[in-house]
């Protein structure tokens, strides 16, 4: 089975959601031309870091961007993993990954699990507690923020879990890009599956951010890569690789969970 990537990578107007809201919706008309099978884009879009004002700029249960994204998906009849978005109810704000499939049917829901101390998250956000596994049209698939892609215990319980792609949306800064690369790279060759990652640029009043969006075979070759600049992305991988790989280097089978 093969899948149609189309990686979003775009400047993110701060603590803006409706400026950022409709040039969404014109970098997916755009994406879409392309006939992609899917349409990633990066953490927190629509209010980048302007986690003081959140109160104020975070949407509620995250109803307007599930609404807007649900209708995008079936306009286009494209999965869209919706990025990261600020999410408030009562008892606190998420920073929350959304994955829609092409009938615009609500398929993942992923709140970031590690906060980021250096960008001030535990002080806004709430820390998720569950796992990011979903389904894209029988493809298992999981879906991470940022932060997590350093944990490689938890990418490996998600793979173990079953996943096949492994997607990341971020606000990735520059002077640590080496670590970005690198580490999506090892986490595609350690867990043999497609990395499929999607990173912002662009600045805010704190950060310039790296860009750089990869999509990283389960080999770990560059698939595609972006520069520092909005660009979207397109590639078409090939699922089959992951079944390959696995057979050829059987690590899921020679592996001594009961050692570790
Ligand atoms: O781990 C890093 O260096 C960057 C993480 C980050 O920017 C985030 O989680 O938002």
């Amino acid at each position: 089975m093969r899948l149609k990537c189309a990686v979003i990578q775009m400047d993110i107007a701060f603590g803006q959601p409706e400026s950022n809201m409709a040039m969404v919706e014109r970098k997916i008309a755009d994406a879409a031309t392309n006939n992609p099978d899917v349409i990633v884009l990066p953490e927190l879009w629509t209010t980048g870091y302007d986690l003081p004002r959140l109160d104020e700029i975070a949407d509620s249960d995250a109803a307007t961007v599930k609404a807007f994204m649900a209708k995008l998906a079936r306009q286009y009849g494209v999965h869209i993993i919706a990025g990261s978005v600020a999410e408030r109810n009562a008892a606190g704000t998420w920073n929350t990954l959304l994955a829609f499939n092409s009938h615009g049917e609500q398929v993942g829901e992923y709140r970031k699990v590690h906060l980021f101390r250096l960008m001030d998250e535990e002080k806004y956000l709430q820390p998720g507690e569950r796992m990011g596994s979903f389904e894209l049209a029988g493809i298992p698939c999981a879906g991470v923020i940022c932060y997590d892609i350093r944990f490689p215990e938890w990418i490996r319980k998600h793979v173990v879990a079953g996943a096949h792609v492994l997607f990341v949306v971020a606000e990735w800064p520059m002077p640590r890009l080496s670590h970005w690369r690198n580490l999506l790279i090892t986490r595609a060759i350690e867990n043999q599956c497609y990395v499929v990652a999607c990173n912002r640029v662009g600045s805010d009043p704190n950060n310039t951010f790296a860009g750089h969006s990869l999509i990283v075979d389960p080999w770990g070759e560059i698939v595609v890569e972006a520069g520092a600049d909005e660009q979207t992305l397109f590639a078409e991988i090939d699922l089959d690789q992951v079944t390959h790989i696995r057979k050829q280097i059987p690590i899921f089978t020679d592996r001594r969970p009961d050692l570790y």
